[in-house]
């Protein structure tokens, strides 16, 4: 959009705007990338970002705001702009309410959305499909006709064709493929290949033959439903899950009864280690650790050694297999040392064309690397990843207008939206609730533009009840279009079908959860998209995804709002719409300021709901506090200005003391051992375990081949 001096230029065609940013991205895409040949960038991870100087805007022109400084986080400075005296075609929305009126100043008092570095990084890229048939792999017939017919499933992907013939060969081994390129069947195939043509034919009361573990309990579901679906012909093994949730008693009655294929979370196994006398692992063959990365995180950690030991202790001979999309270097040397003659298992295709016949080649099995050549992750080809920069005052209106454009205005869309907190998915899953499906602001269906669709909000974190839990997964699993709020429990492994957009609220952790959370879209060759939304405080943090690999393409704040024009239901008092006048920037913010006095009004209902928002706005603050250090420059507690922050939480005013607690616990850990060394210990200890029953090879300085006691 072309610039005029702080007033957002005329945009005579919202509707056809919003749907060239989105609906086509590429594009889209294309252009913005010939504009950036124009734009300074900023290579610089070090070097602040550049302030976007001459852009059209939401955002009224620079001025120090002495007032809003003030309110910044501990007084450190952050470039704040009043606005210039508003005139007739330029005010904020807010602007014409009465005196005494409680509106929110939306527009005004906002930090520069700085020019976003755009380094160009080449991203690594995998070849899913493979031409060879399921056939080629010397399975039982029934096993294949189950994958034909069951599965409906023809051809190998990549990562299976590599996987499942070294598995079967008795190799234990490291399997690394982009998301959703198929590993649970790269396991699930030999594990139910080899126990089926075991010569003694496996009794339920052998007790398990395969131990799978996985990070979360919607995956163990996912994952048991797989093997189920595998086990059809043979019906003489059998699969169970345990996951917590359940009634423990009853898990223990399965386990009594006889589970030969075992999945289960990490904690929920250990429980019943400790306290099931039924449990035990004489007859253990395999033992896999799916999305193992995340699984030997510190925390997980613990459970493992005690699952290790309990192992190690009973088990004579088994089959050893980690995966994951984001095998580090960490977790490759871990398993190198402590794995038997392990296989690295990597579909990367970097530097070749992926149609081209030779890239087969390179997808040749190989010894793990000594080095880390797998800095940047796999992404799958058909993701097109966004940024936007948003004050942090407009964050609210922005992501309500994203998803009211996505899934009321356009057909078919599934979008799933990661927050840092429980109680941050729980604030907003209940305030949209009540406030876009229903209340004084709803979109009540009069209103409603034919073409729109209902829109449908499910939650998914760890704090909810089991059964909830579940039934939410089921739910958007089998759903056409919703929007899912979630934590990161949703973030490894899932496989929701047909997931149409990534929005990540709050900038992930690390890498490694940005590439799991995007993963749930674009699966299996299909085309997805992400929105990752940033505040213009963390704008450096697109330097740090390209250093990753990761490119991302911007997208303009205006253009999302623009939506807002499209929904009478947030007509400012002068009544325009785009049936009456053109949908000009001031008509954009009226209805943006409507929709978060909207927010505003239902938040200030109740002491309840004021009080439920403050507890958003306070474990917002304290998961902003625990970016790792290497983070710390752009994710800081300082950077945030915890007027503009409330205001995301449709508080009308800062509440007090607020970061008091968050900055305590930080102190708190200052003071705790330091968590990096405490971690590369838990390691150490953990590769001991691993490598328990190959004791009498280590101890003699034996080669990895003479660690095998089996
Ligand atoms: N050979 C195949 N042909 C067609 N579809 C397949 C094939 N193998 C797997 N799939 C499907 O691809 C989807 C993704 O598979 P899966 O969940 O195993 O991916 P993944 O690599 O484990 O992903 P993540 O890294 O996110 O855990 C699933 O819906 C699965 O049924």
């Amino acid at each position: 959009m072309a610039a005029v001096s702080g007033v957002l230029p005329q945009v005579p065609e919202p509707r056809a705007a919003v749907f060239r940013t989105f609906s086509k991205p590429r594009p889209a895409h294309a252009r913005r990338q010939a504009a950036a040949t124009k734009r300074k960038c900023q290579a610089s991870s070090e070097a602040p970002p550049a302030k976007r100087r001459s852009k059209a805007s939401f955002l009224p022109a620079k001025k120090t705001a002495a007032k809003e400084t003030r309110r910044t986080l501990k007084g450190k400075a952050q470039r704040t702009f009043s606005p210039k005296k508003p005139s007739a075609g330029a005010r904020d929305g807010d602007q014409e309410r009465k005196p005494g009126a409680k509106t929110s100043s939306l527009f005004k008092n906002n930090p520069e959305i700085p020019e976003l570095p755009r380094p160009v990084v080449k991203q690594v890229q995998e070849k899913v499909f493979t031409s060879d048939a399921f056939q080629a792999l010397d399975l039982h017939p029934h096993l294949i006709s189950t994958i034909n017919t069951v599965l409906k499933m023809s051809s190998m992907t990549s990562v299976q064709k590599q996987s499942i013939p070294v598995l079967l060969e008795g190799r234990d081994a490291l399997v690394r493929s982009q998301t959703g390129s198929g590993k649970t069947l790269a396991y699930c195939i030999p594990v139910v290949q080899s126990l089926q043509a075991m010569q003694s034919k496996i009794q339920r009361g052998d007790g398990p033959y395969a131990l799978i573990l996985v990070p979360t309990r919607e995956l163990a579901l996912q994952s048991f439903d797989t093997v189920q679906k595998l086990l059809k012909p043979f019906t003489w093994i059998v699969p169970g899950v345990l996951m917590g949730g359940e009634k423990r008693k009853s898990e223990k009655a399965r386990l009594r009864k006889g589970i030969n294929i075992l999945i289960s979370t990490p904690g929920r196994l250990v429980d019943h280690i400790k306290s099931t006398k039924n449990i035990h692992f004489r007859q253990i063959r395999w033992l896999i650790l799916d999305e193992a990365d995340r699984i030997l995180d510190l925390g997980f950690e613990k459970d493992l050694t005690v699952i290790l030991n309990a192992v190690n202790a009973e088990c004579q001979e088994r089959q050893n297999v980690l995966l994951s999309a984001t095998l580090t270097e960490g977790v490759a040397r871990l398993a190198d040392i402590s794995l038997h003659d392990p296989v690295s298992i990597s579909v990367l295709d970097e530097s070749h064309d992926v149609s081209s016949p030779e890239s087969e080649a390179f997808l040749e099995a190989s010894p793990p690397q000594a080095t880390d050549e797998l800095d940047g992750f796999a992404i799958p080809a058909g993701l097109e990843q966004h940024v936007v920069v948003v004050p942090s005052k407009l964050r609210l209106v922005c992501l309500a207008a994203f998803i009211l454009q996505k899934c009321k205005f356009e057909r078919d869309q599934k979008v799933i939206v990661f927050f840092s907190s429980c109680e941050l998915v729980e604030f907003h899953y209940t305030l949209f609730l009540q406030t876009l499906l229903s209340g004084s602001g709803a979109l009540a269906p009069e209103h409603l533009p034919s073409t729109s669709t209902p829109l449908k909000f499910l939650r998914l974190h760890s704090a909810l009840e089991q059964e909830e839990r579940t039934a939410v997964f089921q739910d958007f699993t089998h759903s056409k279009t919703g929007i899912l709020f979630c934590t990161d429990i949703a973030a490894r492994g899932l496989d929701l079908p047909q997931v149409t957009w990534i929005v990540q609220y709050n900038a992930p952790s690390s890498p490694a959860e940005y590439i799991h959370r995007i993963g749930r879209t674009a699966r299996i060759g299909c085309h997805g998209s992400s929105l990752l939304v940033l505040a213009p405080s963390e704008a450096e943090y697109v330097n740090s995804l390209a250093s990753h690999k990761i490119n991302v393409s911007e997208v303009k704040m205006e253009d999302i709002l623009s939506v807002l024009t499209k929904d009478d239901c947030f007509k400012g008092r002068r009544g325009g719409s785009q049936k009456s006048r053109a949908a000009g920037p001031q008509e954009i913010r009226e209805r943006a300021t409507v929709l978060q006095t909207l927010f505003e009004d239902y938040v200030h209902s109740s002491e309840e709901t004021v009080s439920g928002a403050k507890k958003a706005l306070q474990s917002f603050i304290r998961a902003y506090a625990t970016y790792p250090r290497e983070l710390k420059h752009i994710f800081h507690i300082r950077l945030l200005h915890l007027g503009h922050m409330a205001k995301s939480f449709g508080l009308r005013d800062a509440p007090k003391n607020l970061c008091a607690s968050a900055m305590k616990k930080k102190k708190a850990n200052l003071k705790r051992p330091d968590l990096q060394r405490k971690k590369t210990q838990s390691k150490q200890r953990l590769a001991e375990i691993l490598r328990s029953e190959y004791a009498s090879g280590m101890e003699t300085g034996g080669t990895k081949a003479s660690r095998k006691v089996c």
